[in-house]
Formats: C-alpha cells, structure tokens, sequence
C-alpha cells in the first residue's frame, strides 16, 4: 500500500507527516526508521502522525528517526497547525492539539491569502527545573534539568559553535541521572534577550533546531537570571520567540512552519 506524506520542517527541524485518518500506520517505529534515512529513505529527523482525538481537535503522535516515541515536539506541533488549516481540515485559528503530554493550543497567524505563516504554541507550564551536577568523566561541570512535556538538559556554555556535538551529545544523552535519555541543549546568552543554541536530540541526533529545546533553554536561562523572561532562541535552522509567562508559568513558543513536498512511499515490506 503506497502512503501519502508531506515533508515539512519548523525552523530546520524536518518530519514526515501522514494523516492516519486517510493512512493508518500500523507500525510508526519501523516506518520512522526506514523513511527517516537519508540515502534509503526520504530524509527526516522523525515521523509524525496527526490522528483524530476524542478530547481535542486533533491528535499528533511523533517518532524519532531512531524509532522511539517521544512526548511531545514543539517544531511540529507548530507544522501540524499549517498542515491542517491549509489543506482544509479545519478552519479554526485556534487548534487543540491532543499529545503525549497533553492537550495544546495551537494559534495560527494566517495571511490574507489564507497561509499560515507563523504559529504559536501553548507549550504548558515547565516542570521539574533543576541544577543538576554531571559528575567525573563529564566535559562540562552542570546543567539545568527540565521539562517540556520530554526531558532537557541545557548547558550553558562560554561558545556554542565550539561544542563537540557528535562527540559529547551521545555521552550526555546516555547521561545514568536520565534513565529515558535526555534531549541536551548547548545555550550561550548573546545578547539581552538572545540566545544562540545547538541542539543534539534524544533519537535523532544533531537537528537544525528543537521546539522543546528552545523553550527548555529559555526557561533555563530565566531561572538562572541570564534572560529575562521573554527571548529569541538561535539555532542553526532558524529562531524561535519563547515566553515563560510570568502570569500564568505557562511557556509560548512563536515559529514558523514549512512545506516542502508531498510525496508517496510504500509502507515498509
Ligand atoms: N524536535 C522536537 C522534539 C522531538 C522529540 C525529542 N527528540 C524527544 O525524544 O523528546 C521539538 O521540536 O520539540
């Protein structure tokens, strides 16, 4: 049976997105693996499936290119709001989207010519925030564990560029005070309310930028007084607007979301 799949990325942040309400995917862990390889496949950081829900709109679930399931992905949240509106499966500008960890809104910035050019994300309210010492053995001293509906770890470092990312991202992952692995950001405050960040992701590795990250890092960088409570987040894909509300502790992330091709694929035999 051939699927239907859009390829779409926020910020750089690339996944293949079936609607299972036309294509069931019985097994998402194998296809994610498969599809997601970038000489065998299509190419992708992971695979997305935007599903029917019986508590909100919409439901997403999301996939790691190394076939693990994750709770929650920011990037995609705001590609699934485009994807929707644009292709006519609703014709709300305010989308509850069901998760693995629990329901979000969606509120898309529509252009007069119908196209969702922008999106921002309720992300909900942080938790678990913490100084977390690595210990022995480790390249950098501490951290700040968090999370974002998935777990983070952000360290703060003197120069991002200069990180290691393939040779410390594994190892910190792998990280035994994060028994789930851990998706790790390396953040250097640039300016008054700048961060620039890279990113190494729990079962996908380096990605141009991560959604959860970015809200992770600035919430990270507000908790320890490096930013204030509102910032830009620099990755090498592109930069997200994140506010931890002081209101309400719930985390607003403001992005983009691309379109870049539709295409078919065989489920994997
Ligand atoms: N890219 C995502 C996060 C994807 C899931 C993550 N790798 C995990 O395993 O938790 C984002 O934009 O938030």
């Amino acid at each position: 049976m051939k699927v239907k799949f859009t390829k779409m990325h926020g910020a750089g942040n690339d996944y293949i997105y079936v609607n299972t309400l036309r294509y069931p995917i019985a097994d998402p862990r194998r296809a994610a693996i498969e599809w997601s390889r970038p000489h065998t496949g299509i190419g992708s950081d992971g695979l997305v499936l935007i599903g029917a829900s019986s508590v909100a709109d919409f439901s997403m679930r999301i996939f790691n290119a190394d076939g693990s399931e994750a709770m929650m992905c920011g990037n995609a949240s705001r590609c699934i709001g485009k994807y929707l509106y644009e292709r006519g499966l609703t014709d709300k500008t305010e989308i509850r989207l069901e998760t693995l960890s629990g329901v979000k809104t969606l509120h898309l910035h529509v252009s007069p010519q119908r196209q969702v050019d922008a999106v921002t994300v309720d992300m909900g309210v942080p938790t678990l925030i913490r100084r977390v010492e690595l210990g022995a053995g480790y390249p950098f001293g501490e951290g700040i564990a968090l999370s974002m509906g998935n777990p983070h770890l952000v360290i703060f470092v003197d120069d991002a560029e200069s990180v290691d990312l393939p040779g410390v991202g594994p190892l910190l992952e792998h990280h035994p005070l994060f028994p789930h692995r851990v998706n790790v950001e390396f953040a250097q405050v640039t300016g008054d309310a700048e961060i620039r960040m890279r990113v190494w992701e729990r079962g996908s590795g380096i990605t141009q930028a991560c959604g959860t990250g970015a809200c992770a890092t600035a919430v990270a960088a507000a908790f320890t007084h490096r930013s204030p409570r509102r910032s830009a987040v620099r990755m090498d894909g592109g930069t997200l607007l994140i506010h931890w509300s002081e209101a309400d502790g719930t985390v607003r992330m403001t992005g983009p979301a691309v379109s870049v091709f539709d295409g078919e694929i065989s489920l994997p035999g």
